[in-house]
């Protein structure tokens, strides 16, 4: 025996392991560890090893026993309208026009506010916490009221300085939409969950102008731009009609592509667009549900991810969708992938969980942060229950994510250490607030109803 052998174990007090059944990390191996512990101290993984290790290496001030669950990254929805909750089911069965001419927008119009946007996105960050998402990329009016509801329920949110043409109870013209889009951002500067994005809404709401105006500010403030991209055949023929070229072309030759550029849809793309999309390191953020529920068509993600775009995945809002539910999203765009490719190894299961996890914080910038189980990560973590008998039994806890779970097994969400949902119960959201804000609203948006 050496010296060091028999000196006492040096013991490292933090403030919570959680032992795990499994643990998957979205890391770039593909790892997949069992009977693990992720160790959490000051916000950050510090962490991530042999549970029969970790109770010899640390002393916790809580240890959290999840033998039945997998721990995974937290989940990213990577585009949606968390505002949009309150529209659920107002408008269903439409093509995105009609439904965005004849009926969104006229409800818009006449009822968003900022208390509107703040009830509303608070509803959003309940429904998203409890399904294991613990940061979105939103673009919707009155960001500000957008961060004070994610605020205050601890939720993540990377948010749009949201800019349109046209006027709304929000902003007069797109100018107005920039300023008061940068005083929101100055508003949460230093806020460590909360980012920004210049977020013009679409290729087809949006001038030449303001596009060179977006590029320039984004440059400026080193943000990233989110916009709707080649969500529907319509959006391209309108777009070679008005300006000669595709939406694609005209935002490339404006010069907005880059790897700061998140494209919302990208639905109908020829091959040559996927190589410029490849080239110039631009995101996909693919929504399936939504793409369906408006008859948008299929993504073309076997091609994406073939030619190493990275996709990333989104909800899109809730009046399209209509759930913020990123373990159906995860399912969809696995199952469809391989449906559309007529290749059943296309998009396997952990590729799905990075699409919805490190993917996602890749396309925000903010993967040095977020997206894996990695040390020196926040701790955005979510434990899901595999062990109900209608998804047992379990063989690979990966595969039960994606084609065998549902929101529903999600246990616990932690948001940069804290625990901000678990058994139905949120930190800092009253069920009886969110009950409230439903009565308010659901008369006023009634009217609307198609
Ligand atoms: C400028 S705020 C965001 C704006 O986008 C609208 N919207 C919601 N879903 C979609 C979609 O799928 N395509 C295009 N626009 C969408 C939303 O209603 C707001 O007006
Ligand atoms: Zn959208």
């Amino acid at each position: 025996m050496t010296k060091s052998d028999q000196l006492p174990t040096q013991v490292t007090h933090v403030e919570l392991v959680i032992e795990a059944r499994w643990v998957v990390p979205a890391d770039a191996n593909n790892t997949l560890h069992e009977f693990y512990s992720v160790v959490i101290d000051h916000q950050l993984i510090v962490d991530v090893l042999p549970t029969d290790q970790a109770r010899i290496k640390y002393a916790a001030t809580e240890v959290l026993i999840a033998d039945e669950h997998v721990l995974i990254p937290g989940l990213i929805n990577a585009h949606t309208h968390a505002a949009m909750t309150l529209m659920r089911g107002i408008a269903d069965d439409q093509p995105l026009m009609v439904w965005l001419n004849a009926h969104i927008w006229p409800a818009e119009r006449a009822i968003v506010n900022e208390r509107y946007v703040e009830d509303a996105s608070l509803l959003a960050c309940a429904e998203m916490l409890s399904g294991g998402t613990t940061c979105f990329n939103d673009m919707y009016f009155y960001p500000q009221a957008t961060a004070m509801a994610a605020n205050k329920t601890g939720i993540r949110a990377h948010i749009g300085l949201t800019v349109l043409e046209f006027p709304t109870n929000y902003a007069v013209d797109a100018d107005d939409y920039l300023q008061k889009g940068f005083e929101a951002h100055d508003s949460w500067r230093g806020n460590p969950l909360i980012s920004s994005a210049l977020a013009p809404h679409a290729p087809y709401t949006i001038s030449n102008s303001t596009f060179e105006k977006v590029l320039t500010y984004a440059d400026q403030l080193g943000l990233g731009i989110h916009t709707h991209l080649h969500e529907t055949r319509d959006e391209i023929s309108q777009s070679e009609a008005t300006y000669g070229v595709r939406p694609i072309q005209r935002v490339a030759e404006l010069g907005l592509l880059g790897p700061g550029f998140i494209a919302a849809h990208g639905v109908h793309l020829l091959p040559h667009e996927i190589d410029m999309l490849a080239e110039y390191g631009c995101h996909i953020a693919h929504c399936p549900a939504s793409n369906l529920k408006l008859g948008s068509g299929i993504a073309p993600v076997h091609a994406l991810l073939k030619n190493n775009v990275n996709v990333c995945i989104g909800t899109d809002g809730a009046a399209s969708n209509n759930r913020l539910d990123m373990f159906s999203e995860m399912r969809l765009a696995a199952l469809l992938c391989k449906g559309a490719s007529e290749d059943a190894t296309a998009l396997p299961a952990y590729q799905a969980l990075k699409m919805a996890t490190i993917n996602a914080a890749k396309a925000m910038g903010l993967d040095h942060k977020i997206g894996s189980i990695e040390i020196g990560k926040q701790a955005d973590l979510v434990a899901v229950k595999l062990s109900d008998f209608a998804i047992s039994p379990c063989y690979d806890p990966v595969s039960h994510l994606v084609y065998s779970c549902g929101r529903e097994h999600v246990t616990h969400t932690w948001v940069a250490g804290e625990l901000r949902y678990s058994h139905g119960t949120f930190a800092n959201i009253e069920p009886l607030e969110l009950k409230e804000i439903i009565q308010i609203w659901q008369p006023k948006l009634r009217q609307y109803k198609h």
